[in-house]
């Protein structure tokens, strides 16, 4: 029998965690804020952040949206890290990816102060990661840390592909899974673009983790009979529907029910746990910043 993971429902625990976190906090009247800011036209990174905001409202935490022309100059973005950086009320901060060309996301990583950095993307935090010492795990890694975790899916000793290589996703993704202990401890290989013989690596996979953003590439012929399949992948591909566009993962869903042990599906998988490991950071960073400790799992 294949699992069918519902991420809404483990989101929905991880929220309750993080409302308790924002209870204690209140009483040394200390309250979580959120800036995330927006420099783009894209309908899809919209949804995403007007989402991440209710969602902070429903935890307790203040959240503060900043839009920015994708047209200004990139210095006008910085000015604005910079004002959010100095603003105590602010503890964590947001850039929404993709920023226009003209900008360097590089640098706009290294201007967020990694204290605020609740997207753990700034290279103080990646090599805190990959020094085992994290202080902020990215949120969509961190997410399906805790999918397995509440699935009961061993990784210890575990054969675990992931496939992608991104700085969002792919690579800290691999680093959480060969890190010692909980959740970690997994022998994983990193697919690519330029992988050879990707179905013989997916194949031999224990766990595969799917994020390269191609819609539906991994099929029931490149996983392994009672694997756990987890889609990272958020696809919209044209529909004939009121939206004029559905969402697809970047697994066939279909070709590999039946063969999965596990399965998340899109939406309704990966995507819940991101935002809620946003809010977990968001508290997190409250707490570092007002030295109010809190109980966060
Ligand atoms: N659920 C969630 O919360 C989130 C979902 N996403 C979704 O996850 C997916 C990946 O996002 P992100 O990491 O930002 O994407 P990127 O485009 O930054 O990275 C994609 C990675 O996949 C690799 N890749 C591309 N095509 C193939 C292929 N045919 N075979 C093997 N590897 C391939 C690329 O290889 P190379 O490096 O060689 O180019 C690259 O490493 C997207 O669908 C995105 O929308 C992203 C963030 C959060
Ligand atoms: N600095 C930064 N940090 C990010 O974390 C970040 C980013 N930039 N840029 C874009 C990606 C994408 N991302 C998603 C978050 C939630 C869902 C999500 O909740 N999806 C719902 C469906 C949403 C819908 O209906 O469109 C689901 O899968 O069930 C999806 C994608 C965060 N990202």
């Amino acid at each position: 029998m294949t699992t069918i993971i519902d991420g809404n429902d483990i989101a929905d625990g991880i929220r309750a965690e993080v409302s308790a976190c924002t209870d204690t906090l209140a009483e040394s009247d200390v309250r979580p804020g959120l800036a995330t800011v927006l420099m783009s036209d894209d309908g899809a990174s919209e949804t995403y952040v007007s989402m991440k905001q209710r969602a902070c409202e429903e935890t307790g935490i203040a959240g503060f949206h900043h839009e920015i022309d994708p047209e200004e100059p990139a210095e006008v973005l910085f000015d604005r890290i910079e004002e959010l950086n100095a603003d105590p009320t602010v503890h964590g901060i947001l850039v929404q990816m993709p920023v226009p060309d003209h900008v360097d996301k590089r640098e706009v990583l290294e201007r967020i102060d990694p204290v605020k950095d609740v997207d753990g993307f700034h290279p103080e935090n990646v090599g805190r990661l990959v020094a085992g010492n994290a202080r902020f795990k990215p949120c969509t890694p961190h997410g399906v840390q805790k999918i397995l975790a509440a699935e009961g899916i061993e990784t210890e000793g575990k054969d675990a592909v992931v496939v992608g290589r991104s700085d969002i996703v792919g690579k800290p993704m691999a680093n959480l899974l060969v890190q010692y202990g909980e959740g970690g401890n997994a022998t994983t290989t990193v697919c690519h673009s330029r992988t050879q013989n990707l179905a013989e690596k997916t194949r031999n996979a224990d766990i595969v983790i799917a994020a390269a953003g191609v819609p539906e590439m991994i099929d029931g012929e490149m996983i392994q009979e009672g694997a756990t399949v987890i889609d990272v992948g958020i696809n919209r591909v044209d529909a004939d529907n009121e939206k004029g566009y559905e969402l697809v993962g970047d697994v066939n869903f279909d070709s590999c029910r039946e063969k999965a042990g596990a399965i998340t599906p899109v939406p309704g998988g990966v995507g819940p746990l991101t935002i809620a490991m946003l809010l977990y950071n968001t508290v997190k960073a409250a707490s570092i910043q007002s030295g109010v400790s809190v109980n966060l799992p």
